[in-house]
Parts: C-alpha cells; sequence; structure tokens
C-alpha cells in the first residue's frame, strides 16, 4: 500500500495537529499529482468482465419517473395510477426518479453548497470527526473501512446521524439549521413514500412506519465527495453494492456518475436537477420477503468536475428485527426467505465486510 494513502497512527503531542488518514481531496491536491497510488487501482470481479454500462433505454425501459404530488394530492385515479407505478419500479428496477417532491430547489441548493462547505474545510477540522465505529453520530471518512479495504475506493464521506436524535456539523456556519431542515422535509417524503410502497405490497396504508418503528425510525445524511482522478479508468468511487435502511434518497451536485444494475447492465444515471433518485434499500427487501430488490449500485469516477452526492437513509429504528412481513408470507408457495435480524447488528456486519454487491444480504437470505 502507498505510503501517502495508508492509514497512520493518530500521535498528539504539544498541540501538534494530526490527521488520521489521507483524504482523496488532499491527496489530489499534492503538488504535481497526476496519477493514482497503486492502492487505488481497481480490478473488476472476474465474474464481472463482460459488464457493459449503457444509458437508459428511454424509449422501451425508460428509468421510471414517479409523481409525488399524485400520491399525496392527487385525486383517487391518480394515487392509485401511482401506487402501481411504484409497484412496478420496485419490482423492476428498485429504483425510481421521484419529482414534484415539494422540497423548494433552494433548500436542495443551499444544502448541496453547504455540504461542499464542509468538505472545503481544511483537514484539520475535518479530521475532528473521524470515527471508528458504525454508530457514531458523525463520522468523516475516505474510501470505505480504510483500516479494512482491500482497494482504496476514490471517495471522501461524511456521516450524520439525524434521527432519532438530531446532530449536526458546527461548521461550516448554518450547517446546523439547512440540515435541519433537510432532515425534516426527507423524513417527511421517505415516510409518505413508505405509505405507497405498503399500499403498493397489498399491506396497510401504515404497516411499514408501524412495523419498522419509523417513529424512532434512524435518519442518516450520507454525503460522499469524487474529486476528479487522474486515471478514472483505473479507479472506483464506490463498488458495486446495496445499502442498508429501507429507501435512500439521493441527491446531487450536478455531475454525473451513479450507475444502477437493470437486467444484468450498469445503467448510467443522469443528474437530473431537482429530482431526488429513491433506491430501495435491503431491509425493503427483507421486508417485502424478495418482493421487492435493493438495487446494486455504484459510483464512477471522472477527470472532470468534482462529484457530490448526498444520500439520505430512511431507515427501521436500530432495535427493530427486521423480518419478512408474515402477511406476504405462506409456507406452502411462499416462505420466508430472510432471517430476521436487528437493523444494528446488520449495520455491523455490513461494516466488517468487504462492501461488495449483496454480500450482507446474502448472509441473512435462507
Ligand atoms: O454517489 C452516488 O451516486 C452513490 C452513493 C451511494 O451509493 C451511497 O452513498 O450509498
Ligand atoms: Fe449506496
Amino acid at each position: 500500500m502507498a505510503s501517502t494513502t495508508s492509514t497512520q497512527v493518530n500521535k498528539k503531542s504539544n498541540n501538534e495537529k494530526t490527521t488520521s488518514f489521507t483524504s482523496v481531496k488532499t491527496l489530489t491536491e499534492s503538488p504535481n499529482f497526476n496519477s493514482i497510488p497503486s492502492s487505488y487501482t481497481y480490478t473488476t470481479n472476474p465474474n464481472d468482465e463482460n459488464e457493459i454500462v449503457v444509458d437508459p433505454d428511454d424509449e422501451n425501459d425508460p428509468i421510471p419517473v414517479i409523481d409525488y404530488s399524485h400520491l399525496v394530492i392527487g385525486t383517487p385515479d391518480q394515487r392509485n395510477k401511482t401506487i402501481h407505478d411504484i409497484r412496478k419500479a420496485c419490482e423492476e428496477w428498485g429504483f425510481f426518479m421521484l419529482v414534484n417532491h415539494f422540497v423548494s430547489k433552494s433548500l436542495l441548493e443551499k444544502m448541496v453548497d453547504q455540504v461542499f462547505g464542509f468538505f472545503n474545510l481544511r483537514e484539520e477540522e475535518k479530521q475532528v470527526y473521524a470515527g471508528k465505529e458504525v454508530m457514531d453520530p458523525i463520522r468523516y471518512g475516505t474510501s470505505f473501512n480504510v483500516s479494512g479495504d482491500r482497494i482504496l475506493f476514490w471517495r471522501d464521506f461524511i456521516k450524520i446521524v439525524v434521527r432519532p436524535e438530531f446532530h449536526s456539523l458546527d461548521k461550516p456556519a448554518g450547517f446546523r439549521d439547512t440540515s435541519a431542515e433537510y432532515s425534516r422535509r426527507t423524513w417527511k417524503l421517505g415516510r409518505e413514500l413508505l405509505k405507497g410502497i405498503s399500499e403498493s405490497l397489498g399491506l396497510e396504508v401504515n404497516y411499514i412506519d408501524r412495523t419498522m418503528n419509523l417513529e424512532s425510525g434512524l435518519q442518516m445524511l450520507a454525503a460522499n465527495l469524487y474529486p476528479p482522478c487522474p486515471q478514472p479508468e483505473l479507479a472506483m468511487g464506490m463498488p458495486p453494492h446495496s445499502d442498508h435502511g429501507l429507501l435512500n434518497l439521493l441527491i446531487q451536485n450536478g455531475v454525473s456518475g451513479l450507475q444502477v444494475l437493470h437486467n444484468g447492465k450498469w445503467i448510467n444515471v443522469c443528474s437530473t436537477p431537482n429530482c431526488f433518485l429513491v433506491l430501495v434499500s435491503d431491509h425493503l427487501e427483507i421486508m417485502s420477503n424478495g418482493k421487492y430488490k435493493s438495487v446494486v449500485h455504484r459510483a464512477a469516477v471522472s477527470n472532470g468536475a468534482t462529484r457530490m452526492s448526498l444520500a439520505t437513509v430512511i431507515a427501521p429504528s436500530l432495535d427493530t428485527v427486521v423480518e419478512p412481513a408474515s402477511e406476504l408470507l405462506d409456507n406452502e408457495s411462499n416462505p420466508a426467505a430472510y432471517v430476521g435480524m436487528k437493523h444494528i447488528d446488520y449495520m455491523e456486519l455490513q461494516r466488517s465486510n468487504q462492501l461488495y454487491g449483496k454480500s450482507v444480504l446474502n448472509k441473512v437470505k435462507i
């Protein structure tokens, strides 16, 4: 592993300012930086050698678009059609774009600016939040798990738990107010969507809310920074994976890079302004007994502009044991396909594994 990227022992003496890891941003800002350290060289999994990356087939199989306004203030017909469209999107893609969501454009822009404000702080100011434990309420890091990753990923991140207890960065100025407002809005959005999703599964409207204990549910903001990479074909921002939680509501800064796996092909998702990308996550797959599959996705990097994405994880309370809904099971034709596991244990499992595909979910599959 190249010495510039290895984890260093954090020695603090005589007010000496130290950092516990080298962020990708710091790396790219070093003088004469023009090639990536070997530790970032990402070789595709042998099984993926014939992988194909394509743009969406807008004519025959477009990325599903859901109009949120039809779900919450539409006519009964519009609402029914939207629930039908949600079912189709969750079954066929595990992914959709959400428009007319009532989160103002100015709030989205302010939030993106605030996240950039954080990543643009001096490294020492950010490293105050360099955490180690999966449940540290605020955790700044790089790659996925820098001390365990065999290959490093071209990504710095900050994760902030905003619910059930609200946490915030102290800097940049204004972060607290903006992130509080953004968290409130996206939580409401996620909860309403999960009502529609309950109905789309043939369950009563509040089923997911109630059984996943969303009253004390977990909400996390997870921001990713992907600085320009001089050899983008050799590095990966985030490897193929699916997310924990029920839904991930993703926004980005206008620079594309997300790819979702659909029918065996990697689909480039364009960065569309003012829309949320909604990803079905592992706990929705488990509770629906695999009727809806969490979407496998990854983040490619480029040598153009810096990319930033902000994920909002909508998840069960940490002590909820997530298992297939008994209402969806049938001993003969549709037995439980996953064992129940506490959400917090699932997160630990994810953290202690290499991030790859559905490796964590597969551990609870029967
Ligand atoms: O940057 C992206 O588009 C994907 C981020 C992601 O997969 C995640 O935060 O879990
Ligand atoms: Fe993800």
